[in-house]
């Protein structure tokens, strides 16, 4: 789904992170579509020390048309920010043309505001659409809710994708180039609109992921025990350019229900937790049956989150492993 609204705020410098270099990447790929709507009649203005965001108080949202759907990107009132609101599968994501400058338009500060889902826009991240980096077409980087900024996103660089093909006004089968924090990412827009990414393999180096935890099997940390509170989870750890612990349950432990699982509690646990130097994303894991899973994530940056992309890449080194 996207929203179409426009904010407008002071803008902070921000400091530019450096990149790390582009990596090239093998295939995996996933994919969905998102739907279209449009936010209209701005009339409601949020004001806040520095920023001030403009919605309609009433709400009215209407579908767009595909064939009119430039038509409030095409609207560029000075001293407001435009943006656009998308989700993939829930996950959901502020997006900013930022195609003309190497600097975010808005700082991690702000992206903290924009992302409060009562006193903001409400959203898990801010996604900027930036300039290529040697020789790429375009290039993304993200602040999560909380202002950290990951290497990657799966389902926003599905959502970046669209939202370039929306700018750039592309029909049909599209495919460009993104450099990430994770390296060089290669989307392809389907002729149904659905975006499929090649994501690359994921990563189970211990020392890559990172985790502090000790390898026990090639190098990688394989259904090994975590402390949590005194309690022994079995972690495998994987990277996708972003840290993630996946679990499928506790060691002895029966019938793991991630429904009962208390998330807001146990999450930042994990997060936070010394073996993992670069913070983590936490996939809580149920076994439904061999061909279905039931999973409930905890992200790095952004707490509980309604998807997430990468980790659907991770779902597969871990059963591969
Ligand atoms: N939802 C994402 C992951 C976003 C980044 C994450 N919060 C992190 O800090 O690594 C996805 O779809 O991959």
């Amino acid at each position: 789904m996207t929203i179409a609204a426009k904010l407008s705020l002071c803008h902070a410098p921000v400091t530019r992170r450096s990149l790390t270099p582009i990596k090239p990447l093998r295939p995996s790929s996933f994919s969905s579509s998102t739907l279209q709507w449009k936010l209209i009649k701005p009339n409601l203005t949020l004001k806040s020390h520095n920023f001030r965001v403009s919605a309609s108080s009433s709400m009215k949202i209407e579908a767009t048309e595909s064939s009119s759907r430039t038509s409030f990107l095409d609207r560029r009132e000075s001293g407001f920010l435009h943006f656009v609101k998308y989700h993939g599968l829930g996950n959901d994501f502020i997006l900013v043309d930022n195609r003309d400058s190497s600097e975010p338009k808005v700082s991690p500060e702000h992206a903290v505001k924009l992302c409060d889902r009562n006193f903001g826009i409400g959203a898990d991240g801010v996604i900027f659409a930036m300039p290529g980096i040697n020789g790429t077409d375009y290039a993304m980087r993200i602040f999560n809710s909380d202002g950290s900024e990951p290497e990657m996103c799966g389902n926003g660089v599905r959502c970046f994708a669209r939202f370039i093909a929306e700018l750039e006004s592309l029909h049909g089968n599209h495919s460009f180039t993104i450099h990430t924090g994770a390296g060089l990412i290669v989307p392809e827009i389907q002729d149904d609109g659905k975006v499929k990414v090649d994501m690359g393999e994921p990563v189970l180096k211990a020392s890559e992921v990172p985790t502090r935890l000790p390898a026990n099997k090639d190098q990688s940390v394989v259904k090994s025990e975590l402390d949590v509170d005194g309690v022994p989870w079995l972690v495998t750890c994987v990277s996708m350019g972003n840290p993630h612990c996946v679990t499928f349950g506790t060691k002895g432990g029966q019938n793991f229900q991630v429904d009962a699982l208390k998330l807001a509690e146990i999450g930042p646990k994990f997060e936070h937790h010394a073996m993992f130097p670069a913070r983590t994303n936490t996939e809580f894991v149920e076994i439904i049956s061999p061909s279905h899973l039931k999973m409930r994530v905890w992200e790095r940056g952004a707490g509980a989150t309604l998807a997430c992309g990468t980790w659907c890449l991770c779902r597969g080194g871990c059963s591969s492993s």
